[in-house]
């Protein structure tokens, strides 16, 4: 099966229902868990620059709010689908869970191509999404922050349009927002830095030394940017890229075997983390098919962009020499490629533990904003790091007791926590 025959939420779903089974969970929660408590599905009508009106899909999705306001992030993408965004609303919940932060599970999204539409018709979009989610969404109820193709300034278009309905100052509305605009600093690196911290103790953990490691990233956008920055500033070695090229639509892999300047490869990527070809050809970079990056001779895998992206197709390119595979995508890994993980003995970061610097470094931007004070990054950083490590130590340490593969092991404690705010509500 090739990535687009899996539906993320029956991936979603059989992860969930799998560590249920194990926990043995009472039925009426496991009932409730399995799928999203609340849908929003609507129209949002955009005023074109050319004078035509078209109308796009939105949608918001809220898994789980029994731990505190829903919260993730609203995806752009013209091959958004509704599953997706439900399987993304559970893991939402879990990542939340898994963290230990007061917050529940949301995902949303929009059916569109940000690269065909100019910055004013992209703002007219945003506040048509505030404006049909304006009395779901808030700081109490459901807060949403950036995901794939959005960014700060698109949040704070939304949170203007939201403050304009509600006629006052709500900065916990939604997080991700630029500094200074009731953003917080390190929120932009937060996702991929909380990777390479889970990353850092996994090999800690394994008796390996990161600076004498190498890697193989998937996406160049905001996750894998910043993780790509620490990981290399920690020692380790990134010899291969791959990046969606929207021109060609398609997917290439950019591979230096002498490990990548960072800095050098973000001065030659757009903002939806596409790496100019010209150029990078004009450095000497080679230039390999999109699925390349899976079988490069390294030691850890680093999935950054899409759900889906690690089949029992694609992982027969996997080399021999991977270690561990760190999941900053949501979902990169298709239930039948456990199984090929697992008989590998790879180590896995499951995805919602992996990535979950990003939601726990937007809490802190409420907080702040809770407040009216904000931290300075070194703060910021400090306060991620400690939590990031200790869910991961708790992770690894019940993995490692109960003879769990990791991501059911994340999934107990995750699923624990929840079940727990439900029965103290009295829900079931
Ligand atoms: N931004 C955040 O704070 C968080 C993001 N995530 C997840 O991380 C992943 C990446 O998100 P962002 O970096 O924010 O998105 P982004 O939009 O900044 O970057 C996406 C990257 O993926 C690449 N890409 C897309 N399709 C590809 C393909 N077929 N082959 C190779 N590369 C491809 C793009 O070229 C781009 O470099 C998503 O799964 C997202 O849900 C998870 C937690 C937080
Ligand atoms: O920062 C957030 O609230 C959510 C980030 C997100 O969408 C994710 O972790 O997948």
């Amino acid at each position: 099966m090739g990535e687009n025959d899996y539906n993320p939420y029956a991936t979603a779903q059989a992860q969930f229902d799998h560590v249920a089974d194990l926990i043995d969970l009472d039925p009426p929660i496991r009932e409730l868990l399995r799928q999203p408590s609340r849908e929003f599905h609507f129209t949002i009508p955009v005023k074109m620059d050319d004078g035509t009106t078209k109308i796009f899909n939105g949608y918001r999705i809220q898994h789980n709010d029994a731990r505190g306001p829903a919260k993730g992030g609203i995806r752009f993408h013209p091959q958004e689908t509704i599953d997706t965004i439900r399987a993304l609303s559970l893991w939402m919940t879990w990542k939340c869970a898994v963290v230990d932060i007061p917050l529940g599970g949301a995902k949303g999204g929009v059916i569109c191509d940000p690269h065909n539409l100019s910055l004013a018709e992209q703002e007219r979009l945003c506040r048509g999404y505030a404006r049909q989610m304006a009395k779901n969404i808030g700081p109490f109820d459901d807060v949403p922050a950036p995901d794939v193709m959005t960014n700060g300034q698109h949040m704070l278009w939304m949170m203007d349009e939201y403050e304009a309905i509600h006629g006052g100052h709500y900065p916990g509305t939604i997080t991700g927002k630029p500094v200074g605009m009731g953003g917080s600093l390190g929120r932009t690196e937060a996702t991929g830095y909380g990777v390479i911290y889970t990353l850092r103790e996994a090999l800690k953990a394994l008796n390996i030394d990161i600076a004498n490691t190498t890697a193989s990233l998937q996406g160049f956008g905001n996750v894998a940017e910043y993780a790509a920055r620490l990981y290399t500033q920690m020692g380790g070695k990134i010899i291969a890229i791959s990046c969606w090229d929207n021109n060609d639509k398609k997917a290439y892999t950019y591979r230096n075997v002498n490990g990548f300047d960072i800095d050098q490869m973000v001065s030659i990527k757009d903002s939806f983390g596409t790496i100019d070809k010209q150029k990078a050809a004009s450095m000497g970079i080679e230039l390999l098919d999109g699925n390349d990056w899976l079988s490069q001779d390294v030691d850890i895998l680093l999935p950054c962009a899409l759900e889906n992206q690690l089949t029992p197709e694609s992982f027969k390119k996997i080399s021999n020499k991977v270690k561990v595979i760190c999941e900053g995508a949501n979902g990169p890994t298709t239930p039948d490629c456990d199984e090929l993980i697992k008989a590998r003995n790879i180590y896995l970061i499951p995805d919602f533990l992996c990535n979950a610097g990003g939601v726990t470094c937007s809490y802190f931007e409420q907080v702040q904003c809770n407040m009216n004070y904000f931290w300075s990054r070194e703060e910021v950083l400090e306060k991620l790091d400690y939590k990031m490590t200790a869910a991961f130590k708790a992770v690894h340490k019940l993995s490692q007791e109960k003879k769990l593969y990791m991501r059911d092991a994340a999934y107990v404690i995750a699923i624990n926590r929840v079940a727990e705010a439900v029965k103290l509500r009295g829900w079931v």
